[in-house]
């Protein structure tokens, strides 16, 4: 390459695995995994299996000496961001890795300790157990066990419980890795699928329904590439590991019906995201239960209060804000964008979204996680096309007709109100709560209340008997007032307690 030429660093993923001839699993789902969300990833194999949708009828080990050829030739040559392991069959190719990884080192180290596919069949026995205690979960930056993973990697204790996940992540963290992700799929007895994630600090129980579905081969795989290729793209780790739950959800309800082999374990599409049709096939990266406690700022009253709009932000999340809204109605554009920025920054390294307000613009620039309009903002439809697939896009909906439009127009959630009178925004004519109930029903999309909503009155509205009702979007009941942290913390409580009374 001549110097006068243009390059442009795409994020890079070395995946070091093994083959699965049915493309559900192993190096084929990851590398379709880094596709979809936009990284290049180049690949090492350990070994070839045969399996199918039935189960691995054979392995093949790749001899050490290759795998360290196939290391060296891609690594001496490439400038990985994060390499990502899955199979790693011998403990002499586990050598090889370390000792590659020694030569090149790389920025980030994803290790998903495969040992047993989801038909049972064993593809890295009990003898890589110390080599993997003793050398590879000390360098690893996040490791991803299943239970039966970390029950092995911790001599073979149970693993039944919430509770003994959290336990178990404790426990491998004190192995060495930065982070520990113990997946819980496979514990019985649980409607909801929760991965426990621990940072040496603090756990985080990571929940979602399950999909009832066959089609569950290669969920692991896909979730540690997803990981690898988050990290690759500058996401903090537990931003990249909420990303990566939430695409394998949505990769699997999308794919729940699908049928590929006629045995007891199909893959899925990871591809979900690229379908044409964009009202059927959307799945974004977006959870709805974000929506519980929407922290929207204020310029204005953060100044009143003497402080920063990053401060103010951090403040919220710390106090259990799920979602942030940047509502600067008066900022110059370089002020708003410069702000912008330390936010995405602080929200990103709290695993929160931060969605614009009214400004495309500023939400490009920044690479925010989406936007919020009203309806004499941009429309929808435009906004989904300059923002593509994967960014959220809330829209302010007063009538059924506007829920009606916003679920056409590819919008991810609305933002209903005003359910009472509020002093924060001019001339907004009030809905009431059989207002903000008319436009729950009317839609398919998680539906925000706002409006005039604070801690003595936000029981009222969280009771209106709506599914897709999932929280409350405030701005003074946080921001007009003294302490920001403590404001929250108790609306997050008032929140957290009427939702249990439903
Ligand atoms: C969550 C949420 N809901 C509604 C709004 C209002 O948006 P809009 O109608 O565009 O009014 P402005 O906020 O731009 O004044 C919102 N911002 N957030
Ligand atoms: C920004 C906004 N949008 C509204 C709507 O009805 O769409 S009401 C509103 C202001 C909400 O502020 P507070 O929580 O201080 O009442
Ligand atoms: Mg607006």
């Amino acid at each position: 390459m001549t110097t006068t030429e243009s390059v442009r660093k795409i994020p890079q993923v070395l995946t070091v695995a093994g083959s699965d001839s049915g493309a559900g699993a192993g190096i084929q789902a990851d590398l379709k995994v880094c596709a979809a969300r936009g990284v290049y990833c180049a690949s090492v194999i350990t070994a070839v299996t045969a399996q199918n949708t039935r189960g691995v009828q054979s392995v093949h080990l790749l001899p050490p000496e290759f795998v360290s050829e196939q290391l060296k030739s891609v690594l001496s040559d490439f400038e990985f961001d994060v390499v990502k392991t899955g199979m790693l069959p011998s403990t002499e190719i586990v050598e090889v890795l370390l000792q590659n990884l020694s030569d090149f080192p790389v920025r980030a180290l994803v290790v998903d300790p495969v040992m047993v596919s989801t038909s049972g069949h064993v593809l890295a026995g009990s003898s890589i157990l110390s080599i993997f205690r003793e050398r590879l979960l000390p360098i690893a930056d996040i490791i991803t066990p299943n239970v039966k993973e970390a029950s092995a990697l911790l001599g073979g204790v149970r693993i039944e419980t919430v509770s003994d996940m959290r336990s178990a992540a404790k426990s491998l963290h004190e192995m060495g890795p930065r982070f520990v992700l113990v997946k819980g799929g496979d514990l019985p007895d649980s409607s909801d699928s929760v991965d426990v994630y621990f940072d040496g600090k603090e756990f985080h129980e990571l929940r979602s329904p399950r999909v009832a579905t066959r089609n569950t081969h290669g969920t692991g795989c896909t979730l540690a590439s997803c990981i690898a290729a988050e990290l690759a793209k500058g996401s903090s780790m537990l931003s990249a590991v909420k990303v990566a739950k939430r695409f394998v959800d949505n990769a699997l309800d999308y794919s729940k019906d699908i049928a590929i082999g006629s045995g007891m374990q199909g893959p899925f599409d990871h591809f979900f995201g690229l379908k044409k049709d964009p009202q059927s096939s959307r799945c974004s990266i977006f959870n709805p239960d974000d929506l519980f406690l929407y922290a929207v700022t204020d310029s204005r009253m953060n100044r009143r209060w003497n402080r920063s709009i990053v401060d103010a932000v951090k403040a919220a999340i710390e106090g259990g804000a799920t979602i942030i809204q940047l509502r600067e109605k008066e900022a110059e554009t370089r002020e708003f964008l410069e702000e912008a920025k330390a936010c995405v920054d602080i929200c990103r390294s709290h695993g929160v979204s931060l969605l614009i307000n009214d400004r495309i613009d500023i939400a490009l620039a920044c690479n925010a996680d989406g936007v919020h309009v009203g309806q004499s903002d941009m429309p929808v439809d435009l906004v989904r096309c300059l923002l593509g697939p994967d960014k959220i896009i809330g829209v302010s909906c007063k009538t059924p007709e506007q829920a009606h439009q916003a679920w056409k127009d590819g919008a991810d959630y609305i933002g209903s109100g005003g359910v009472f009178p509020t002093n924060t925004k001019a001339n907004n004519r009030t809905i009431g709560l059989d207002g903000l109930k008319e436009v729950c029903e009317a839609s398919k999309l998680p539906v925000v209340a706002i409006g005039g909503i604070g801690i003595s009155n936000a029981e009222s509205v969280m009771q209106i008997d709506a599914p897709n009702l999932k929280g409350v979007a405030v701005v003074s009941a946080l921001f007009d007032q003294d302490c920001v942290l403590t404001q929250a913390k108790k609306l997050h409580k008032t929140l957290k307690e009427s939702k249990r009374e439903i």
